[in-house]
């Protein structure tokens, strides 16, 4: 498309007075001017002369075709409708309050798309202007011609009105598309101006509440050269942030991941939950030439993650083993045409579907594979907490050698980070970006767990109702029933909530999950099976009602509050009968049998959360962000944790003399004795003031069966009514002998009473 084209097709169509955007989708809005100040209270007066009404979709977006893709092959005559459908909008900030919930939505929702075309207009035309020097998008847009350059000023109106929306939007506290980068800023209290040239490209803003930048491994001068402004898609990256993302700045680390993966370089992503990572593979796609690829481990989050993509009229597709013939052959025909961005697949697609292998062979003979993007990359590390066996068999470097690797993940420890580069083959200069995980607006805390479950569903109730009442939050519990059993005692306090799980059928979830986003429901009972991929702004509470399984897991999952950068609160239950439960669940479990191997890291990634929730003294932010190899100064977590507030004193002891004593009780009767009556045994047997309470005995026992000191034992007991769960009896383990050598110390964090002389 020609400069000369576009400024053919403008100046016919440029109104003698004002322009002002006409928008509309439907023939009965076609009928009357939606934004007149006559029939709609809040915008000015239309111009005099006005062009003939067309709907939106007909006058610039032709529906099921791509924005960006429309314009190559439009003549000027259909330019020139186009563009004369483009008027102005402005807007009478006081009338502005009488408009409904529903009409500034659709007003938002018609200023997107038309600001989305206007870049489009422009971000062609720069493209095609001879470029002036030096190749920034300041130099590039000063050199575009003056008819289109008017357009500039239309835009600018657009994004004012757009920003103002927004932002009214906020205030009524209605829920808007959270990847609206104007309702950021309007949260942040941001200048609602909009700058669009490079501004937004050399000074990344950080995530809300996020710190950003502890350490990176790709040394600061070896980064400068993707902080750089003058790559050759600078501009297109520019217009694709604003205009089809509606974002005004980066984030820390996603301008220098896509201008690494835009080198060609290979990528690795560490950024915390809700950093926004899709867009370092997402804007990329949009800026080059060829498909991205992207691996994605659940159909669910692929799902929703297309769907988001199409409603930008982003041309995304995904590939799923259960589609139809006829959707095959749609997606092949797209795909060969290189019209398709991005593809989304699950790993075991690429893994075993021959069909999707044929089709990135062809793409790749053909060049047009852009690059491939491991989402969750920690999948691919059994070391991580949710190691998936077909993202280790990927093979990706070795099947398509020159494609460019981009891996992300919000989770992943030293050791996972370098199996994922590892397992991935990727190259050894991959340029490695990560930033601090510390979520300063999430509040930790640990609550004791009542034994009785009616008690800790009562609790539960209590703690939404005094601090989140009307707020949204996930409780996550660790089976099918306690969601229901917790979602059904919640309905009947009048709390709107609902189970999630993955035993309910497919279609019940998505309405659930719907229904929970449109505050339908306030609260989420749900096991793990819910919230990867959701993106909601403001969850104000996650309960933990069980342990989670590792801290790697425990952080994502309270990752998901607080995403618009408010403050939320993350309080996880904790019991020791809940630790003891799990983890028999986790390690006997029929269903899935473990190896040694994932056996002792299921044990030790357990056993690193209960050692989270007993430790009453540090910092909780600190563990965490420990847990991630990151330093963090308990002193800046400002009583953000329970610990941090708490003014009891806790001291660490070392119990490994009392361990030994435990063991030979348990020696000299070997399967005699359950948890709890081998701490009331022995704490009889010790017996004195400055004893150590029969509930410290119970978890030293638990603490010996987590390190192989003790092993447990089911057996059935005749005696017992038929209904009742067989009981764990307690034997020596297969580490017993270290800890009575004194090679296996055991520590544990106790109120300093209790430490009388024992202190470590
Ligand atoms: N530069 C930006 N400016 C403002 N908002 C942004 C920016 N980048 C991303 N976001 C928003 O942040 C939110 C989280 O982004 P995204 O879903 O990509 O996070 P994520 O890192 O993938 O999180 P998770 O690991 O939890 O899935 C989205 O609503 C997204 O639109």
């Amino acid at each position: 498309m020609s400069v000369a084209r576009y400024s053919a097709a403008y100046s016919s169509s440029a109104p003698a007075d004002e322009q002002v955007i006409i928008l509309g989708d439907s023939p009965s809005e076609l009928k009357r001017p939606l934004l007149s100040a006559d029939s709609t209270p809040g915008l000015s007066k239309r111009p005099r002369a006005e062009p003939p009404y067309q709907p939106l979709s007909q006058a610039f977006l032709p529906p099921q075709r791509n924005l960006l893709g429309s314009l190559d092959n439009a003549s000027p005559e259909e330019l020139a409708a186009r563009l004369q459908a483009l008027r102005c909008v402005r807007i009478d900030r006081a009338a502005a309050a009488a408009l409904s919930d529903a009409q500034l939505l659709e007003h938002r929702s018609q200023l997107l798309a038309a600001r989305a075309f206007i870049s489009d207009v422009i971000c062609a035309a720069v493209e095609a202007a001879p470029s002036t020097g030096g190749g920034s998008s300041a130099s590039a847009s000063r050199s575009i011609p003056q008819p289109v350059a008017g357009l500039i000023a239309c835009r600018e109106q657009i994004v004012r009105a757009l920003s103002f929306i927004s932002s009214t939007s906020f205030q009524r506290g209605m829920s808007l598309d959270v990847d609206d980068g104007l309702l950021w800023q309007s949260v942040l209290g941001n200048t609602p101006e909009d700058d669009w040239t490079e501004s937004a490209l050399s000074s990344p803003s950080s995530a809300p509440s996020m710190e950003t930048s502890a350490h990176t491994f790709t040394s600061t001068e070896e980064l400068v050269q993707f902080r750089r402004s003058d790559f050759s898609w600078t501009t297109r990256l520019g217009l694709v942030l604003r205009d089809v993302f509606g974002l005004r700045e980066f984030r820390k680390n996603q301008f220098e991941a896509i201008n690494a993966t835009l080198s060609g370089r290979d990528v690795f992503v560490l950024m915390p939950t809700g950093g926004g990572k899709s867009l370092c593979y997402q804007a990329p796609a949009l800026c080059g030439e060829g498909t991205t690829v992207v691996v994605s481990p659940l159909l669910s989050l692929i799902q929703d993650q297309v769907s988001s993509l199409q409603r930008l009229r982003i041309p995304a597709l995904f590939l799923i083993g259960s589609m139809t013939s006829e959707s095959r052959t749609f997606v092949t025909r797209e795909l060969s045409s290189g019209r398709v961005k991005l593809l989304y697949c699950t790993p075991e697609m690429i893994t075993s579907s021959s069909f999707l292998g044929e089709i990135l062979l062809s793409l790749y003979k053909r060049n047009l594979l852009a690059r491939f993007v491991i989402d969750e990359a920690h999948c691919v590390s059994q070391w991580g907490h949710d190691f998936r066996p077909d993202y280790k068999n990927l093979q990706l470097r070795s099947r398509f050698p020159s494609v460019p690797l981009l891996a992300l993940t919000a989770t992943a420890t030293k050791l996972v980070l370098s199996d994922v580069k590892t397992q991935l083959n990727l190259n050894l200069k991959a340029v490695t970006l990560t930033s601090s995980f510390n979520r300063t607006n999430l509040d930790y805390s640990v609550v004791a767990k009542p034994r009785r479950a009616a008690d800790s569903m009562q609790e539960v109730y209590n703690i939404i109702r005094q601090s989140f009442a009307g707020k949204s939050g996930i409780v996550y519990c660790l089976s099918k029933r306690e969601c229901e059993t917790l979602a059904e005692f919640l309905v009947k306090q009048r709390i709107s909530a609902a189970a999630y799980h993955a035993g309910m059928p497919s279609d019940e979830r998505s309405a659930i999950q719907s229904g929970w986003m449109a505050k339908r429901y306030q609260v989420i009972c749900a096991t793990i099976a819910f919230g990867m991929g959701i993106d909601m702004p403001d969850v104000r509470f996650v309960i933990h009602h069980t342990l989670p399984k590792s801290l790697e897991g425990y952080y994502q999952e309270t990752g998901r509050a607080g995403r618009d950068g408010l403050p939320s609160k993350c309080i996880l239950f904790y019991s020791l009968a809940d630790s003891n439960k799990l983890r028999s669940l986790m390690i006997n479990s029929p269903d899935q049998p473990l190896s040694p191997e994932q056996r002792e890291v299921a044990n030790s990634l357990l056993l690193q959360v209960v050692d989270f929730c007993e430790d009453r003294s540090a910092c909780r932010r600190s563990r965490i962000l420990a847990y991630f190899d990151q330093t963090f100064d308990a002193a800046e977590c400002q009583k953000t944790c329970d610990n941090c507030r708490s003014t009891e004193t806790f001291v660490t002891i070392d119990l490994t003399e009392v361990a030994v004593t435990v063991l030979s009780t348990v020696r000299a009767n070997p399967g005699k004795f359950t948890i709890i009556q081998l701490a009331s045994e022995v704490s009889k047997q010790q017996g004195g003031p400055s004893s150590i309470t029969r509930n410290e005995y119970e978890r030293l026992i638990c603490r010996m069966i987590f390190l192989d000191a003790l092993s447990e034992q089911t057996k059935s007991n005749f005696r017992r009514p038929s209904h009742a769960p067989p009981s764990s009896y307690l034997y020596s383990g297969p580490k017993a002998r270290l800890l009575e050598q004194k090679q296996l110390p055991i520590v544990l964090n106790m109120p300093s009473r209790s430490a009388r002389g024992r202190r470590s």
